[in-house]
């Protein structure tokens, strides 16, 4: 059994003027120890989803479909029980940890509040491990007495990974955890992760607009463009050989991690992501798509086989048969093998 699936997930946003469909028709696994990122532009829905899974957004947001924690919907727990999943069983690593933690609170009293909530470990025993959790992110045991203003963006950040780390999860979700940092101190973090969750066997969702970077944490990697699953599969197949065209511009907009000679000539995306209130019609990657076909402006294709492992959501991936068969779709050219 997987260690989390979600099946059909929805998020919809009520909003005065009407409902912004922020995550549409999402369907993932995530084995145990495993890691799998979530890559998208700006407004793409990977926060959302990722807010989704403890049930963390706002009164506004309805969500649809299932989210299975070890067999458990997350979606119809009860109140006490999603108290415990969270932090015990999943934490969550925000983006920019100057704004989630708390200003006026020692470090030393914010990493142990899970531990002390949960009734995990005495006042005393807490203390301990809060010196052990921050030893473990590569701070000095005396920083548990600072407040965060005290320390840099990178110590900061540490820190939050201290506080994921403090109940033992099986489950990290790290929403850009290295965004607001320099290339310098988010290759240290990154590799701090990247240990942290081998040595502790925790499985780890990690967002991100940077396709090289998830390729460099993660197992498997999904692909978002305007709320829905556009590809998936292992994740250096899919930054190294994108099967959809979405995926290929955002692998070509970043370099390789470590690899100055891969920033040459990166073509980047041109024009914006669709308003989620606005979706083109058919494919909502076709009014940006180098390789769109008349039928994507009226056809949206499903998440399709692309090779072992892998699917993408793009007419070119299906043979002409399966696109005749599968979707109506009339063929406009032979398929090709990399669209
Ligand atoms: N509280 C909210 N109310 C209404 N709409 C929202 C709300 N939060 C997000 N949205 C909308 O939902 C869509 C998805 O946003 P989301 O923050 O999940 O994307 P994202 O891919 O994580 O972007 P970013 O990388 O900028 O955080 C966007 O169109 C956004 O404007």
């Amino acid at each position: 059994m997987s260690l989390l699936e979600l099946r059909d997930v929805a998020v919809t946003y009520r909003v005065a003027s009407g409902e912004v469909p922020a995550v549409r028709g999402v369907s993932l696994e995530l084995a145990a120890g495993r890691a799998l990122g979530v890559a998208g532009e700006s407004g793409s829905g990977k926060s959302t989803l990722a807010m989704a899974l403890l049930r963390l957004l706002p009164k506004d947001a309805r969500v649809t479909g299932e989210i299975l924690l070890d067999g458990e919907d997350v979606l119809t727990m009860k109140w006490g029980r999603l108290r415990a999943v969270r932090w015990a069983s999943a934490s969550v690593v925000f983006q920019g940890a100057q704004h989630a933690l708390n200003p006026v609170r020692r470090i030393e009293d914010q990493i142990a509040e899970p531990l002390l909530v949960h009734g995990l470990a005495t006042p005393a025993a807490a203390r301990r491990k809060v010196a052990e959790l921050l030893e473990q992110v590569g701070l000095p045991a005396w920083r548990a007495r600072s407040h965060p203003h005290e320390l840099s963006g990178g110590q900061r950040q540490r820190v939050m990974i201290a506080m994921a780390l403090a109940c033992s999860p099986r489950l990290i979700i790290a929403d850009e955890p290295t965004t607001a940092l320099d290339v310098m101190i988010q290759a240290q973090v990154l590799a701090l992760i990247r240990s942290l969750i081998a040595e502790h066997g925790i499985s780890l969702i990690m967002i991100s607009h940077d396709l090289s970077v998830l390729a460099s944490m993660c197992d498997r990697l999904a692909v978002m463009y305007a709320g829905r699953v556009v590809e998936s599969g292992p994740a250096h197949e899919v930054f190294r050989g994108p099967r959809h065209p979405y995926s290929r511009a955002l692998a070509e907009a970043f370099p390789t991690v470590g690899d100055p000679a891969s920033r040459l000539a990166p073509k980047g995306l041109g024009g914006d992501p669709p308003d989620p209130m606005r979706l083109p019609g058919g494919c909502s990657f076709h009014p940006r798509c180098p390789v769109s076909l008349p039928s994507c402006a009226s056809r949206e294709v499903e998440l399709w086989p692309a090779g072992e492992s892998r699917t993408a959501a793009c007419v070119h991936v299906l043979s002409a048969d399966e696109k005749t068969e599968s979707t109506g779709i009339s063929v406009m050219r032979p398929a090709k093998e990399d669209a």
